[in-house]
């Protein structure tokens, strides 16, 4: 997998260290900008091509009463996408993203993971490899996210297989569920860790089992990305969760990813912490879509901004430190 080029790291680090401003500080905005000259390989990168992708799968274990909402919301509200009525049809326009609306197999709803693996090789292939076709090569970043009720389940359940713990660690509130909901799904998650944890053989065969279609296709974009060197904003708790089998495996695999917030969501702070991003945002968000990394994505403009149109001390005759 490609790494971020060092050269050009060093040389945007050289010309932010001649902006007019005290050294370090625009704080994070400076770790952006660095992070984007890396991956674009520029010592002022662009943002002229920025890609959304939001993938919709259906999930069997729905049928167990994990979520507060009806599995048909998840094809109603990609007909909200496709009308543009959405939070992130309204998110993605402010943020001036191309938005790419992935819907995979609606019809057919993975199998319930408390009692089979969710899905075959095939399936699993078949949606990583939508995942990955849906990267537009010319994006200079692109964002994830998902839509799929139920899906905070198989997302605590590849958290708990990928790092430890049981369903109490990673199952939370999702869409809205009350107290007697979360211990269902507690205990959903701890059965489908039990039915699958000693087969699992590698990432491939986590997701599988215990993911979903939109939650593997986000992983092939992901990975999809990394290999066109492209920089992803990763968006909320079931985002993050996709790369989580792989992380544990191979923790490098993130190096192109910022995280754009950190959702209401129990495990994310977690999961977070677990992949070692530290969170652009603290908005209470919970809703997916990509609508917490399109508000992110504002800050990498702003980032950019800064660092490609401010004056140096040299243009602008200002003194520099003492
Ligand atoms: O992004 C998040 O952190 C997030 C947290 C909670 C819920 N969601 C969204 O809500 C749906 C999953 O919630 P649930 O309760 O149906 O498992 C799915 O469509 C997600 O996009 C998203
Ligand atoms: C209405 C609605 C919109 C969503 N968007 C992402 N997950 C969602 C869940 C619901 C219920």
């Amino acid at each position: 997998m490609p790494a971020a080029d060092a050269g050009a790291i060093a040389v945007a680090a050289a010309r932010q260290a001649q902006l007019t401003k005290p050294a370090g500080s625009l704080g994070r905005l400076e770790e952006i900008a660095l992070f984007m000259a890396g991956w674009s390989g520029r010592e002022i990168p662009a943002l002229d091509h920025l890609q959304g992708i939001v993938f919709a799968g259906n999930h069997g274990v729905a049928a167990k009463g994990v979520s507060a909402y009806p599995p048909e919301v998840t094809v109603q509200m990609v007909g909200n996408f496709h009308q543009g009525g959405a939070a992130i049809n309204a998110l993605a326009r402010t943020c001036g993203a191309h938005l790419t609306i992935v819907p995979i197999d609606l019809h057919r709803p993975t199998q319930d993971i408390s009692g089979a693996p969710a899905m075959s090789e095939e399936e699993c292939l078949t949606a990583l490899n939508a995942g990955a076709g849906a990267v537009d090569p010319r994006a200079d970043l692109l964002f994830v996210g998902e839509m799929g009720i139920g899906n905070t389940t198989p997302a605590a359940a590849l958290c708990a297989q990928a790092f430890g713990g049981g369903g109490a660690d990673w199952a939370g509130r999702g869409t809205g569920l009350d107290a007697p909901g979360v211990a269902r799904k507690v205990a959903v998650v701890d059965e489908a860790l039990a039915l699958h944890g000693a087969d699992i053989r590698d990432p491939f065969d986590a997701l599988r089992r215990l993911g979903g279609r939109e939650i593997a296709a986000m992983a092939g974009a992901i990975v999809a990305s990394r290999g066109m060197r492209i920089p992803v904003l990763l968006d909320g708790f079931i985002a993050c969760a996709s790369i989580a089998p792989i992380a544990a495996a191979e923790p490098d695999i993130t190096a192109h990813c910022m995280a754009a917030h950190c959702s209401a969501e129990g495990g994310h702070a977690r999961l977070l912490a677990h992949l070692g991003l530290a969170p652009l945002l603290h908005l209470a968000m919970r809703l997916g879509e990509g609508s917490g990394a399109a508000v992110a994505a504002q800050l990498v403009r702003s980032a950019l901004a800064a660092h490609a149109e401010m004056a140096t001390f040299a243009q602008a005759e200002v003194a520099g430190a003492l």
